[in-house]
């Protein structure tokens, strides 16, 4: 990990040394908003070839005075948003910290960071701001409610959304920060608690280029790629697709172990055996066991999971495209929200189709 941590650092650096010689340009990178550029691809000629905003060039101090290092907000401890604080923390970042239930700041104010009095005082304070929110309610409610960022947001400042939304919830919040002079950039995540805990997250960015790149040193503490995707929306329709695949996956692995059990094979076998084959996935070995035990420990909440296959639902519907087995699968999540299994791990979703 420390390996991971110190190759990212040499990386940002050394794209932000590029940056500084990148001319202003127009190039063919810039036109198509699927293009990829991850940090495992890192070529010198990818980001020599970067515009840059001029308007938006800012410093980026920090409240503490250290120039080196910008001061980080984040919004939203709940599972994922504590762990990928935490790193920030460890790395030596000013972090300021809010959360909905202000008990779950405690944990990073003894490790170091800052508390505010909301989403707005912690933007107002810092160069940029994280938010790792539920769901699109929650995140327009930090966005733009009471007290939200847009109220401490201005010019040189930057919002950045990793949390897993629809694209037109995070085109909202992209023109509700841009009116206030700030930048935007929507970043959700592919990886869960574990991922983000060890600084392994795959990051799914859109939105301003600018700010993609002055957010990359702390993007790779706390991932170990980023993608940019061009316009704002790419990042969130990815990352449904992504998890739009993960719960039918997961579905359909459900569905497996019920029916072998049931006419008396060793579900720990079934588990084994496809771990060897050419269906293995990370997912079954690490699930598959405690999910035979019946143990259902959270590190992706199934709420979650049904609501990203409702908004991948969504994607679909607004162009026409039939995808059955996801449409299926998010039968299989309801079900076992109705059964009270929200707050429970994903993998849940088991017990929806042992009761059928
Ligand atoms: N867990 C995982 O494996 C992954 C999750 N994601 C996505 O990341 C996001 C967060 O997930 P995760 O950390 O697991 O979820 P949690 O349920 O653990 O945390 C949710 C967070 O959202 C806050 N919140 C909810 N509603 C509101 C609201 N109306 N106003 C303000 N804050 C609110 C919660 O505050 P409070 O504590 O006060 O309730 C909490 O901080 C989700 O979009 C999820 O889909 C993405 C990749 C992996
Ligand atoms: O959104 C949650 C994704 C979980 C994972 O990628 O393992």
């Amino acid at each position: 990990m420390q390996h991971v941590a110190r190759m990212s650092a040499c990386r940002g650096a050394m794209a932000q040394q590029l940056n500084q010689l990148a001319p202003s340009c127009s190039s063919s990178l810039f036109t198509n908003p699927f293009r990829i550029q991850s940090v495992r691809s890192f070529s010198p000629s990818l980001h020599v070839v970067a515009c840059r905003r001029s308007s938006i060039r800012c410093s980026s101090s920090s409240h503490s005075g250290d120039s080196e290092k910008p001061a980080v907000g984040f919004l939203g401890l709940g599972i994922m948003g504590t762990a990928m604080a935490t790193n920030l923390i460890r790395a030596g970042y000013n972090v300021s910290v809010w959360n909905r239930n202000p008990s779950k700041c405690e944990p990073l104010i003894s490790q170091g960071a800052s508390g505010g009095a909301s989403p707005a005082d912690i933007a107002s304070q810092c160069n940029i701001t994280f938010a790792m929110l539920a769901d699109p309610a929650a995140a327009l409610e930090v966005a733009s409610g009471k007290g939200g960022v847009i109220h401490g947001l201005g010019p040189c400042k930057g919002y950045v959304d990793v949390s897993t939304v629809d694209g037109e919830t995070s085109k909202t919040i992209s023109g509700l920060v841009k009116a206030t002079g700030a930048s935007f950039l929507e970043a959700p995540v592919s990886g869960s608690k574990k991922p983000a805990e060890d600084g392994t997250l795959i990051f799914l960015t859109a939105g301003d280029k600018q700010l993609y790149e002055q957010a990359a040193p702390l993007l790779d503490i706390m991932g170990k790629s980023r993608f940019y995707l061009g316009e704002v929306g790419n990042g969130a329709a990815m990352k449904l697709i992504v998890n739009m695949i993960m719960g039918s996956m997961m579905a359909s692995f459900s569905e497996g172990l019920v029916l072998g059990n049931k006419i008396g094979l060793d579900p720990n076998t079934i588990v084994e055996v496809i771990s060897q084959g050419a269906i293995s996935a990370p997912m079954f070995s690490m699930k598959g066991p405690s999910m035979v035990n019946k143990k259902f420990s959270p590190a992706f909440p199934l709420k979650h999971q049904q609501k990203d296959l409702r908004l991948a639902l969504q994607l679909a519907e607004a162009v026409s495209q039939s995808v059955p087995v996801a449409a299926s699968a998010n039968e299989l999540y309801k079900v076992a929200k109705c059964k009270g299994l929200g707050d429970q791990d994903f993998s849940a979703v088991i017990e929806a189709i042992i009761s059928k």
